[in-house]
């Protein structure tokens, strides 16, 4: 895969939920080189199902860091065999999931600056953990710890103001009181916490990488205009936590250069940088190049979509993150955890364990479902906090089952009106200029993008690679190689190639959206909206007027403008 002729690179990694994926870019901004260890698959002795532990209690949920650890082993192998040539790499960056916490057992500094070349990384990092099971993103047993942080801040709006979010289950501060407080050891036995972002970057470092002012957004203690730990936001959720996160970075910091490890161990330059590596989402809005007024819509294991923000406007839903690109700047983002693993589950059961009998569903059922309307989020729903599959069928009854293809369309199309009036909720419109930019595994899939189109009533554009936060890690390394602040990223990245329009709205869609808006009938599709129907009962008619209005996305409706 590798090219013979030397050919000098940034590396763009990613640890996201389900695999560590890597990707070569060269000077003239082209991909040359990807490759991909995916955890259920490649590791299966860590027992994990879509790379992470589902406790018994539902709630809980973990990834072992041994795991990550060797899967960075084995990615490195894996070059190393086709041949990478890594004497050309110039600087790395990374991306994890976001909102993971590793805790570093005191004494691990030591071990980090020390590796041996001889022996792989999982080997010699094997006692540096305070905890094996880190909690990631997936994780809402910390509703406790959210409400006390709300509280010691003086409510959810407060906290949202101070630090882009009100207090989310996930989110890293929340994790680390619950921690704090269920085994207090080991937080006392902690000498350092990171996100998986910066646990990866410190891998690659041989010392500890600081947290960029972009994930560390995602914690509930980051203020986010300040750019500095919140200090009653630190003393709500732990003692001495501040020396234990270290300093916040811009995003675009050179945090050093690569450990001797990889000098000797694969013959990485001495010189080559590392780039603070930040959240997947925002490496995400690198890799897109997003610009004011699009919106991008990442479809991997959790659905997320986001925004390019001059302002923060901090809300009770959703999230503002500094901007991974421009430290002037914000992003807004909606997360979605029903999103690829929910598509697996109902292409299993209703078309065959196959993306192309699902793509075949799609096809043969008409835009709008005939009036047929599903939301399914097996597990607890981030956006809203819901749980449950919820079908109407075209009398406005609550039903348990739809055929099978129609289950598929129900599925996707519920999905994506979901997306969009959290969007709008957000304040965001969709105009005649907008441009949706696709990414994530399920943006290999046209008929699901066909639908994305058809929803929002714009064209769907995507880039070469679904991998967008590798992408924009490669990016963002020859950002930070550039000088990072001092130079605009969007005069870095000229070269690149552009996205490429792969749906435009069916006829037909632009008139009913447009009717939706109008009617305001998505506003319907509210966690209160669904709670309503269900205490109505299954079977019970959906009084008239309020839920009438969710159907008319459906052709009937169209009739009425
Ligand atoms: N053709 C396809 N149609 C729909 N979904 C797909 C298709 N190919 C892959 N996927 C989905 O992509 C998901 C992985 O997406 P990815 O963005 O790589 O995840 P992550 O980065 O979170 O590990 C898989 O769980 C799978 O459901
Ligand atoms: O929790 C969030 C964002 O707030 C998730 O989007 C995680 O960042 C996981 O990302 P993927 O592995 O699904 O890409």
């Amino acid at each position: 895969m590798a090219e013979s002729a030397p050919r000098r690179c940034c590396l763009g990694w990613d640890f996201s939920t389900q695999q560590v994926k890597v990707v070569a870019v060269d000077a003239e901004m082209n991909v040359f080189y990807e490759e991909s260890v995916h955890f259920d698959r490649d590791l299966p002795e860590f027992g994990t199902r879509g790379g992470v532990h589902v406790h018994k209690d539902g709630l809980t949920v973990t990834s072992p860091v041994l795991m990550w650890v060797q899967a960075l082993d084995i990615i490195l192998e894996k070059m190393k065999a086709s041949g990478f040539d890594f004497s050309q790499v110039l600087a790395l960056s990374g991306a994890g999931q976001q909102h993971g916490s590793i805790y570093w057992q005191a004494g691990a500094q030591q071990a980090l600056k020390s590796l041996s070349p001889d022996l792989p990384l999982h080997q010699q990092l094997q006692a540096c953990f305070s905890i094996n099971d880190c909690p990631v993103w997936m994780d809402s047993s910390t509703t406790a710890q959210c409400r006390q942080l709300e509280a010691a801040v003086g409510g959810a709006q407060a906290l949202s103001c101070l630090t882009g979010s009100r207090a989310y289950e996930r989110f890293t501060g929340n994790q680390i009181a619950k921690i704090y407080q269920q085994n207090p050891k080991a937080y006392s036995h902690t000498e350092r916490i990171s996100l998986v972002s910066s646990f990866a970057a410190s891998l690659f470092l041989g010392s500890y990488s600081p947290i960029d002012y972009s994930d560390g957004s995602g914690m509930n203690l980051l203020h986010i205009q300040d750019k500095v730990w919140s200090q009653a936001c630190l003393g709500s959720c732990a003692p001495h936590l501040e020396e234990k996160l270290g300093p916040p970075v811009p995003s675009c910091s050179v945090v050093g250069a690569i450990s001797s490890f990889y000098v000797q161990r694969y013959g990485f330059p001495p010189g080559c940088k590392v780039v603070a590596f930040t959240g997947d989402n925002p490496a995400s809005l690198a890799g897109m190049r997003l610009e004011e007024g699009d919106i991008a819509v990442s479809l991997g294991t959790s659905d997320t979509l986001f925004l390019w923000l001059q302002e923060p406007m901090p809300a009770l839903e959703g999230h503002i993150f500094c901007n991974p690109v421009d430290p002037q700047h914000y992003m807004a983002l909606l997360c979605f955890k029903n999103g690829s693993l929910m598509r697996e589950k109902i292409r299993d059961e209703f078309a065959s364990c196959s993306w192309s009998e699902f793509s075949k569903a799609l096809q043969s059922t008409e835009m709008g479902n005939g009036g047929n309307l599903g939301f399914y989020f097996d597990v607890m729903e981030i956006t809203p906090e819901i749980i449950g599959r919820h079908r109407f069928n075209t009398e406005k009854r609550k039903v348990s089952a739809f055929p099978g293809d129609m289950e598929v369309r129900a599925l996707i199309e519920g999905q994506f009106m979901a997306k969009r009036i959290h969007a709008e909720g957000l304040g965001y419109r969709v105009m005649s200029k907008t441009k949706i930019l696709a990414t994530g595994g399920a943006s290999h899939n046209r008929d699901i993008l066909q639908v994305l189109a058809d929803v929002f009533g714009a064209p769907v554009y995507v880039i070469d690679t679904a991998n967008s936060a590798c992408l924009g890690s490669a990016y963002r390394a020859f950002h930070g190689l550039a000088g990072g602040t001092d130079v605009p990223f969007s005069e870095v990245v000229k070269l690149a190639p552009n996205p490429r329009l792969a749906a435009t709205p069916s006829p037909g869609a632009s008139q009913k959206n447009k009717m939706v808006r109008k009617q305001s009938h998505f506003k319907y599709i509210t966690q209160e909206r669904i709670l309503e129907f269900n205490r109505e009962g299954t079977g019970n008619t959906v009084s008239e007027g309020e839920g009438r209005d969710v159907r008319h996305w459906s052709g009937s409706a169209v009739s009425q403008e």
